[in-house]
């Protein structure tokens, strides 16, 4: 009954956004500013940012000037511009959040870089590796060359929470054998989305490519080889070169296999089953000895997330533990246990991971990550979670090795 109260009340709570929290100083604002009226900006930064008292969300553009007013109106954003170009080129914000299409993000995160703001860059970062490393490696070694440090975050919000990391601190990434990513959709975007859209690099393995993120970040390396991609495309009249549903296989350097599926076009009611989860299984490893008498025990991990996308909405995280102690000698096993635990890291004090930061059950993935961000640019220690360049290139890298064995054109390549 508590449990189902905590439960409600979070949900009360992540709905209305919580009280709203006292400003810094102007001079101590990071003021964003919003490229496109889009659907995920309110989620991802409006709502984190009135939690942030460092942060406001000052400027919104679109390419509809009547559209950005309808929504500056409704999000309380002070100023309001007909174009992207003519937000950049103002003095009303120091960053940028780009919600555009994927094949949009390339070109203006460099233009937002070269106007001197930060960016928190929408998933996926651009269209394909070449431009990942254009991004990652030229634009933003060339600002650094100029001695311009500025901050540019891929927004892989999932991996801000306190639930994911009490989730990686449960893992033995040597000891992995493998690993399972669902990401069963329910079918809610119509077929003109941005989402099936070829030109502006849509794709399920684009817009899921929290699956690929969740693998690698699991295994903590890059896939040697995708061994197999099952896709299912859009059929006439719309763009058959668009997966909405994928099902790949993953060879990791450390042996290990990953599994990640994924579908935009689902049914609810495995939607509502499956419920976003992650499985992680090991090898077993020798975790004490008994010389005296001849044994060894071993033990063989399996841990589970579900929800490892939106933890604050719901999660639930399991840790399986198979022991077996086995004679040394022949191998013949003595005894087998299983022991079995639950855990939640609703805000970083229930994770017991000791990290020394304020956080409240209700806050959002997105708020999390909004936090990272703003340490960057304040120069401050954050919490040690983070997307490098180099991650964001090898998420890409990722991205293109399924289409590749798909079958299926690289997206933001020009045929
Ligand atoms: N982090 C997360 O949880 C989520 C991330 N995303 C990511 O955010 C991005 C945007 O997604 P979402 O908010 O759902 O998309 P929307 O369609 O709601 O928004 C995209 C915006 O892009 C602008 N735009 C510019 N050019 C075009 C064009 N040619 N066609 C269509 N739109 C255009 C539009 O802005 P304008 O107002 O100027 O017309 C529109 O508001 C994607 O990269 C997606 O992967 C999406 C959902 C969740
Ligand atoms: O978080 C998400 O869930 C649904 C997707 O379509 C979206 O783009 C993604 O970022």
């Amino acid at each position: 009954m508590a449990s189902l109260l905590s439960l409600l009340n979070r949900w009360r709570l992540i709905a209305t956004g919580g009280p709203e929290v006292p400003k810094a100083p102007a001079n101590e604002l990071i003021r964003f500013g919003i490229l496109g009226a889009a659907n995920i900006a309110p989620m991802a930064l409006i709502t984190p940012a009135r939690q942030h008292p460092e942060v406001i969300v000052s400027a919104v553009a679109a390419r509809d000037r009547a559209k950005a007013e309808k929504y500056a109106k409704k999000h309380k954003i002070e100023h309001v511009f007909g174009s992207y170009q003519e937000l950049l080129d103002s003095d009303v914000v120091d960053a940028v959040y780009v919600p555009l299409p994927n094949g949009l993000h390339l070109e203006w995160t460099v233009k937002a870089l070269r106007a001197g703001k930060h960016v928190l860059l929408e998933k996926p970062s651009v269209s394909n590796e070449r431009e990942a490393r254009e991004l990652f490696e030229g634009e933003v070694g060339a600002l650094r060359g100029k001695g311009k440090e500025l901050v540019l975050l891929e927004a892989f919000h999932y991996r801000f929470q306190p639930a994911w990391a009490l989730f990686l601190s449960l893992l033995d990434p040597p000891n992995i054998a493998d690993v399972f990513v669902d990401m069963h959709l329910g079918n809610m975007f119509p077929p003109d989305d941005i989402r099936f859209n070829y030109g502006l690099a849509g794709g399920a393995l684009m817009d899921l490519t929290y699956s690929m993120s969740v693998a690698r970040g699991i295994f903590r390396s890059e896939p040697e080889e995708c061994t197999s991609c099952e896709v299912q495309t859009m059929p006439p009249p719309y763009d058959t070169r668009c997966d909405h549903t994928y099902d790949a296989t993953w060879k990791f350097p450390n042996g290990g296999t990953a599994r990640t599926r994924g579908t935009l076009k689902g049914s609810w009611v495995e939607h509502m089953k499956t419920r976003l989860p992650a499985v992680v299984e090991h090898r077993p490893v020798v975790i004490s000895e008994d010389k005296a008498k001849g044994e060894e025990t071993l033990r063989t991990r399996k841990v589970t997330i579900v929800n490892f996308l939106m933890g604050m909405v719901w999660h639930r995280i399991d840790v399986e533990d198979t022991f077996v102690v086995r004679r040394k000698d022949g191998g013949e096993e003595v005894r087998r246990w299983t022991e079995k635990e639950s855990k939640k890291g609703y805000a970083w004090e229930e994770t017991g991971l000791g990290v020394d930061r304020k956080s409240e059950p209700y806050w959002l993935t997105y708020k999390y990550q909004l936090d990272a961000f703003v340490d960057r640019v304040k120069g401050r220690e954050g919490t040690g979670a983070w997307v490098s360049g180099e991650d964001s290139i090898g998420q890409m890298r990722m991205i293109d090795m399924a289409y590749r064995k798909a079958g299926l054109p690289l997206r933001g390549v020009s045929e």
